[in-house]
C-alpha cells in the first residue's frame, strides 16, 4: 500500500513536470508570448483600475481561454507537421480551423476587456480633465 502511494505521488510529480515542459515549449512560440504580454497588460490595468471580483473572474477566464486555445493550436499544428510534412489541403483546413479557434477566443477576450475597461477608463480620463481644469 505504502509502495503504491509512493508510486502514485511520483507519477503525479512527473505529470506536472511534463506539463511544465509543455509550457516551456509554448513560451518559445512568438504568438504565445504575445498573448502572455497582452495578459500581463490586462492584469496591470485590472490592478490600476481596481476592478471588482466578478470582473476579475471574467478577466482571468478570458486570459485562460486565449492561452488554452493558443496551446491547443500549437499542439494541432505540431501533429499536422509530424503526420503530414508536405502541403495538403486537409492540413490547411485543420490548421485554419485551429487558428480560427484562437481568433474566436481572442475576439471574445477583447470584448470582455472592452466591456470592463472602457467605462472605467472613460471615468478615469474624465476625472483627470476635471482635475486639471
Ligand atoms: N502542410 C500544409 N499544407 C497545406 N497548407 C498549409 C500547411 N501548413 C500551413 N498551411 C497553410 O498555410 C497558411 C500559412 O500557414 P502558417 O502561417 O502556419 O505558415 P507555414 O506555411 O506553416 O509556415 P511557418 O513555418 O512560417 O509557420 C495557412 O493557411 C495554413 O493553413
Amino acid at each position: 500500500m505504502k509502495f503504491k502511494t509512493k508510486r502514485y505521488i511520483v507519477k503525479r510529480k512527473h505529470a506536472f513536470q511534463f506539463a511544465f515542459y509543455g509550457i516551456q515549449e509554448l513560451v518559445k512560440e512568438s504568438h504565445f508570448r504575445i498573448h502572455v504580454l497582452a495578459a500581463g497588460m490586462v492584469l496591470i490595468m485590472a490592478i490600476v483600475l481596481r476592478i471588482n471580483v466578478l470582473e476579475w473572474v471574467f478577466c482571468v477566464l478570458s486570459i485562460g481561454l486565449v492561452l488554452f486555445s493558443e496551446a491547443m493550436n500549437s499542439a494541432i499544428e505540431t501533429i499536422c507537421d509530424l503526420v503530414m510534412p508536405q502541403r495538403h489541403p486537409m492540413v490547411k483546413r485543420i490548421k485554419d480551423i485551429a487558428a480560427g479557434a484562437v481568433l474566436i477566443s481572442s475576439v471574445t477576450a477583447a470584448m470582455v476587456g472592452l466591456i470592463i475597461f472602457v467605462p472605467k477608463l472613460y471615468l478615469w480620463v474624465r476625472e483627470f480633465f476635471l482635475l486639471v481644469k
